[in-house]
C-alpha cells in the first residue's frame, strides 16, 4: 500500500489554513509548476495516467492537451457538486484541506492556459464553502491568486458558487448552465465543454479529488505517480464506503487493492451475524455486484470487466436484512425526482419504473411485470441526452437480473399479503406485448 497522498495526516488541526498547510510544504508545488512552461506541466499530467475522480474515469492530462492553444478566454471549473448518492469524498477533502483543492486549480489552469476558474459548490455544503472561502482569501493574500502570480506572468482568478441542491448540476454541462444563471438542463455533447464550455468557451472541467492530485503529481512527477496503482488505473482513490458495514466512511487506497480488503479489511465487513448481499461500486449508478466479485481488484478494469464500474469510487454494501425491491423502489425514486425531464425515454422510464415498482411493492404486480420494467430499462439506456436516465437503469437492470429469483418472491408474497393470491399465468399475447 502506498503512502496517502490526499489523506496523508488529514485530520491535523489547522490544515485548514494556510499556516499549517504551508509548513507541511503546500504550495511548493505551485512554485515548481511556475518554474516550468505549461508545456511541461501538462507532459507531467499526461505521463501520471491520472484519471478523472468524478466518475467517468477520462484521462486527464489528454482532456487539458484538448483545449485549444492561444490568447482567448479560457476557463477552470472545479466540479464540487457531489450528489451521487454513497459519494462524500471531496467534502472532506474540502472541508480539512481547501488548499490543496486551490493550488491543484491554480496549477492546472496554468498548464491549461485558463485564467478564470470557478469551484461549483452543491448548496448543501455550507461548511465547505466557508472553508474554502476562507482559504480563497488566505490565497490572495499570500499572492498565490491574482495578477501575475509569484512574478510568473500568470493571472488567475478564482470564484467559489454555490449550488441550489439538484443532482443533474453535477452532470458538467447542466453545470455550466447553472453558473451563467440559467436553469440545469444539459447540453449535447458534442461539443464537449473542453471546446465549447462557459460562455461558449473552452472549458477544462473536473472533480475535486482529480485537482487535488495534481500538486502531488508535481511534486512527484508525473512517471512517478504513473508507477502507483495497477495498468490502467494509476495512482491512489479516494473511496466511500457507507451502508451495512461496521466502520463507514472515507479511505484513500491505491487503484488495485482487493475489493474484499476494502470492504471487510478497511470497513469492518459486515455487522456480526450478517451477509453481504450485493455491492455497488462505483456509487448508486453502477450495477451491482454479488459477493463473489470481492475478490476482484478496485480498479477501472477489473469493474468494468466484471460489468460494473468504479465511478465515483463509492462503495455502498447492502446486507441480507434488506429487500432488493427496497432497495430498488428508493433508488428509482431518486433518480425519477432529478430527472430534469428534458428527454422522454429518461422522464418518462424512471416515472414508469418507480410505478411499476411500487405495485410490486404494493403486491399488485406479477413475475411479467418484471420483464416489462427490464425492458423501459433497455428503452433508457444510451437513449438520452445524458447519462442520468442510463444511472438508473444500469443499476435496476443488473438488480432485476440477479435478483429475479427474490424479486419474484417478493411478488407472490406481497399478493398474498394484499388478499390477491397467486399471481395468474399470463397468456401468450401478455408476454409478447412485455417482450415489445
Ligand atoms: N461524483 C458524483 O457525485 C457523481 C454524480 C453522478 C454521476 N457521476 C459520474 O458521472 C459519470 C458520467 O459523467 P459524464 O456524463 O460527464 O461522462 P462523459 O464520459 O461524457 O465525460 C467524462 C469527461 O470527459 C470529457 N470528454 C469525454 N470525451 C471527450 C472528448 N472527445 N473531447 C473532450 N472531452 C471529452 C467530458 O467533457 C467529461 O469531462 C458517471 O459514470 C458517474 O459515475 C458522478
Ligand atoms: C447526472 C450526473 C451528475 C454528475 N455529478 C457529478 C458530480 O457531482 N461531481 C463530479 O465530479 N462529476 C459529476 N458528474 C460527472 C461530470 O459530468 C464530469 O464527467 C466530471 O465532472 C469530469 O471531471 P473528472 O474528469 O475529473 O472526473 C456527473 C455526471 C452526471 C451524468
Ligand atoms: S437524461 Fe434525464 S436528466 Fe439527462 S437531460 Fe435527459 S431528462 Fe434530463
Amino acid at each position: 500500500m502506498a503512502d496517502k497522498l490526499l489523506f496523508d495526516r488529514i485530520d491535523e488541526p489547522g490544515l485548514d489554513t494556510i499556516e499549517v498547510y504551508q509548513r507541511r510544504g503546500g504550495y511548493e508545488s505551485l512554485k515548481r509548476a511556475l518554474r516550468m512552461t505549461p508545456e511541461e506541466v501538462l507532459q507531467n499530467l499526461l505521463d501520471s495516467g491520472l484519471r478523472g475522480r468524478g466518475g467517468a474515469g477520462f484521462a486527464m492530462g489528454k482532456k487539458v492537451s484538448f483545449l485549444p492553444r492561444g490568447a482567448m478566454d479560457k476557463y477552470l471549473v472545479c466540479n464540487a457538486d457531489e450528489s451521487e448518492p454513497g459519494t462524500f469524498k471531496d467534502r472532506e477533502l474540502m472541508q480539512k484541506s481547501p488548499h490543496m483543492l486551490i493550488e491543484g486549480m491554480i496549477i492546472a489552469a496554468y498548464a491549461a492556459g485558463a485564467n478564470r476558474s470557478f469551484i461549483y459548490i452543491r448548496g448543501e455544503y455550507e461548511l465547505q464553502a466557508m472553508k474554502l472561502e476562507a482559504a480563497l482569501i488566505e490565497a490572495r493574500q499570500a499572492g498565490f491568486l491574482g495578477e501575475d502570480i509569484l512574478g510568473s506572468g500568470h493571472s488567475q482568478t478564482l470564484v467559489l458558487h454555490r449550488g441550489a441542491g439538484a443532482y443533474i448540476c453535477g452532470e458538467e454541462t447542466g453545470l455550466l448552465d447553472s453558473l451563467e444563471g440559467k436553469r440545469g438542463n444539459p447540453r449535447l455533447k458534442p461539443p464537449f465543454p473542453a471546446n465549447q464550455g462557459l460562455y461558449q468557451g473552452p472549458t477544462l472541467i473536473n472533480n475535486v479529488e482529480t485537482l487535488a492530485t495534481v500538486p502531488h503529481i508535481i511534486k512527484m512527477s508525473g512517471t512517478e505517480y504513473a508507477k502507483l496503482g495497477v495498468e490502467n488505473s494509476a495512482g491512489t482513490k479516494l473511496i466511500s464506503i457507507s451502508g451495512n458495514v461496521q466502520r463507514p466512511g472515507n479511505y484513500e487506497i491505491e487503484l488495485g487493492m482487493k475489493s474484499r480488503d476494502i470492504i471487510y479489511g478497511l470497513a469492518g465487513g459486515p455487522l456480526p451475524g450478517r451477509e453481504i448481499k450485493f455491492w455497488f461500486p462505483g456509487g448508486s449508478s453502477s450495477p451491482v455486484l454479488k459477493p463473489e466479485d470481492l475478490e476482484l481488484g478496485y480498479d477501472f478494469d477489473s469493474m468494468a470487466k466484471a460489468g460494473s464500474m468504479l465511478g465515483s469510487g463509492a462503495i455502498i454494501v447492502v446486507d441480507d436484512s434488506n429487500s432488493v425491491v427496497d432497495v430498488a423502489l428508493t433508488l428509482a425514486k431518486f433518480y425519477r425526482h432529478e430527472s430534469c425531464g428534458k428527454c422522454t425515454p429518461c422522464r418518462e422510464g424512471t416515472n414508469w419504473t418507480v410505478k411499476m415498482l411500487q405495485r410490486i411493492h404494493d403486491g399488485d404486480a406479477t413475475p411479467m411485470d418484471l420483464d416489462i420494467i427490464a425492458s423501459v430499462q433497455d428503452q433508457i439506456m444510451g437513449n438520452c441526452l445524458c447519462v442520468l436516465g442510463d444511472a438508473m437503469a444500469m443499476p435496476l437492470s443488473s438488480m432485476v437480473a440477479k435478483f429475479r429469483d427474490e424479486f419474484e418472491q417478493y411478488i407472490e408474497e406481497a399478493r398474498e399479503r394484499a388478499g390477491l393470491g397467486a399471481a395468474p399465468d399470463p397468456s401468450p399475447i401478455e408476454i409478447a406485448g412485455a417482450a415489445a
